[in-house]
C-alpha cells in the first residue's frame, strides 16, 4: 500500500497534532530521548512490529538512548504520505505509554 502524498495543508494539520515533529530535508523527523538504551530498544521493537503489520517502515538511527526518526514513503517518490503520519502517531502513542 503506497499511501497518498499529503498536500501542504494536510501536512501542516498533521504536524499540529504531532508534538516535536518537524519537516527536515523533506522527511517527517523527530528525535526521541529515552531513559536508557533498553528503553529505546524496547520502543523500537514494538514500533517495528507495528511497522511490519502496516507494511510501512521507518528510517531511524539509534545511539544509546537517542532515536532519530525520518519518515518518508519510498513507493511515492520519497514524498510524505498519510502512512508516515499514521506511523508517527503510533510512535507517539507507544512512547507515551511505557517508555518516557
Ligand atoms: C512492498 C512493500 O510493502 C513496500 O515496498 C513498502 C515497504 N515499506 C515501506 N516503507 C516506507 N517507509 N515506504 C515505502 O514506500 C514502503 N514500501
Amino acid at each position: 500500500m503506497a499511501g497518498h502524498k499529503l498536500s501542504e495543508a494536510e501536512l501542516q494539520e498533521a504536524l499540529s497534532s504531532l508534538p516535536g515533529w518537524q519537516i527536515k530535508e523533506g522527511k517527517l523527523y523527530k528525535e526521541y530521548k529515552f531513559n536508557s538504551f533498553p528503553t529505546a530498544l524496547g520502543w523500537m521493537v514494538t514500533v517495528g512490529v507495528h511497522a511490519e503489520t502496516m507494511g510501512h517502515h521507518p528510517e531511524w538511527l539509534n545511539v544509546y538512548n537517542t532515536v532519530r526518526v525520518n519518515l518518508v514513503t519510498h513507493d511515492i517518490d520519497n514524498a510524505i504520505s498519510n502512512l508516515d503520519v499514521e506511523l508517527a502517531k503510533k510512535m507517539e502513542e507507544l512512547a507515551a505509554q511505557n517508555w518516557k
